[in-house]
């Protein structure tokens, strides 16, 4: 993974002094991803220089500017974490403190009556707070990313990305709960009892096989939309850039043979919603034999890691084990999703060189692109349950906006939040 480090130096005003600091970057074998001057006086300007390195390398790039007779450094600092300080998100209000009155009328004595208002006719809680529109994003860190069973604070970081995502593709508050325990009814239970301040719950990075429980079983208890996003995000996602790929190479998705490699909740959640489609080839493989055998409850059959890369058309992988594909292993025309975050089992350029005819990552083929318009459309048809038809709408609308040559729309463009949102709403409607 490349980490990029801002540093931060003052060079004085004569032509070729800041030259001489961007010669020791390329001498040192580094790239300038970005420079910008931060600040200036009569003598100095203060600039700050992105680099990106090697998360491994070492360089003494500081030293050296500071040797120069006319540079200093400041400081130096890793922009990833400069940008998650403080944390990411916070509740904001919605109204303008301005007056007495606008304090009265929100606060006491004002809101006792909106309060009994809602005692008595519980279903003003939708109109006069913002429950509908706040989602639980609970996880117990079994499973974050392909890190692994990190525990649910260190998961924070990811959550609150998450909610960051619902607040800007889907007008929807995200509201991280951590669980510190990996017993699946103590989750069962605690979501269960806060479900009431919650329009949606989406459950994330729970570990395979408890996922399938707690997901199961609050479901079956909440009447508001539970989703995990591991599992059914991915899925769409997954399915989306499936069927682009297919389509670019004149492939019948339905009768393509797709192997997975990874039985958890993200490879599970797949195969279900890639049989459901109707793809009547799916194969996997686990280190577990619980999970392959829960493949083939499904109507997927299990194989060995090197039958499945000699006989997949597509291989989705999902183990949380990076470079765990070798290139080698890459059959001419294969389409391969290698989707464990943060580093995949084998990088996109790498699955090309070698043959494959698409290859793409975790982080293009990424849940990002489905939970929000997934989560905004159920809450908007008021529907408490998602359903395999509102999932596929979302992938045929995300393959449906994707530009040709690519596998997965811009991320970064509301419109195909949106665009899946009302997918789902409809398909959700139609009580499909
Ligand atoms: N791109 C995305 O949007 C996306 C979404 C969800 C998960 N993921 C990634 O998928 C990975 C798995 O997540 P999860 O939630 O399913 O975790 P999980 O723990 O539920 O499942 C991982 C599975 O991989 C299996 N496995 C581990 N090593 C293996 C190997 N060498 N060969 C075969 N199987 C192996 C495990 O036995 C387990 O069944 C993570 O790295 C995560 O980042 C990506
Ligand atoms: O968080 C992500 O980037 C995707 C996914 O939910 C994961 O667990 O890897
Ligand atoms: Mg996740």
């Amino acid at each position: 993974m490349k980490i990029p480090e801002i540093l931060l130096f003052e060079v004085e005003h004569a032509p070729g002094n800041l030259a001489q600091v961007l010669q020791l970057v390329g001498n040192a074998g580094l790239t300038v991803e970005n420079l910008e001057a931060v600040a200036r006086t009569s003598t100095h300007t203060q600039w700050e220089l992105t680099i990106e390195i090697d998360e491994t390398a070492q360089h003494d790039l500081c030293e050296r500017i500071d040797q120069l007779p006319s540079a200093r450094m400041l400081g130096r600092s890793d922009r990833v974490f400069d940008r998650h300080r403080g944390g990411k998100i916070r509740t904001v209000s919605k109204v303008q403190l301005t007056s007495q009155q606008v304090l009265r009328d929100i606060y006491t004595p004002g809101v006792a009556r909106v309060c009994l208002a809602i005692q008595k006719d519980p279903v003003k809680a939708k109109e006069y707070t913002n429950i509908p529109n706040t989602v639980a994003v609970v996880t117990n860190g079994t499973a974050i990313l392909g890190l692994g069973d990190i525990g649910a604070v260190a998961g924070m970081p990811v959550m609150e990305g998450k909610a960051a995502l619902f607040d800007a593709y889907a007008d929807l508050s995200g509201v991280p709960i951590l669980i510190e325990d990996k017993d699946p009814q103590v989750i069962i239970d605690t979501v269960a009892a806060i479900a009431p301040s919650f329009g949606a719950i989406q459950l994330e990075d729970i570990s395979a096989p408890t996922c399938f429980e707690i997901e199961k079983a609050l479901i079956e208890k909440l009447n508001i939309p539970v989703l995990h996003d591991d599992q059914h995000g991915t899925a769409v996602v997954a399915l989306a850039a499936l069927i682009t790929a297919t389509r670019q190479v004149g492939r019948d998705l339905k009768k393509s043979r797709v192997g997975q490699i990874g039985l958890g909740a993200a490879g599970i959640g797949i195969s279900r919603l890639l049989l459901e489609y109707g793809v009547e080839g799916v194969i996997g493989t686990d280190l577990n034999q619980d999970a392959m055998a829960q493949l083939e409850s499904l109507g997927g059959q299990r194989a060995s890691l090197g039958e499945l890369m000699a006989q997949a058309d597509i291989v989705i992988s999902t183990t949380g084990v990076k470079g765990l594909i070798k290139p080698e292993m890459v059959r001419e025309g294969q389409v391969i999703l290698a989707l464990t975050n943060p580093d995949p089992e084998i990088e996109p350029e790498v699955a090309l060189q070698s043959g494959a005819a698409f290859a793409a990552d975790g982080k293009s083929v990424n849940n990002v692109l489905g939970f929000p318009g997934l989560f905004r459309g159920a809450i908007d048809a008021g529907v408490v349950k998602f359903t395999d038809a509102m999932l596929i709408a979302a992938s045929e609308c995300l393959a449906g906006l994707t530009p040709s040559g690519a596998l997965t729309p811009d991320p970064l463009d509301r419109s195909v939040h949106d665009a899946v949102a009302n997918a789902v709403r409809e398909a959700a409607e139609q009580g499909l």
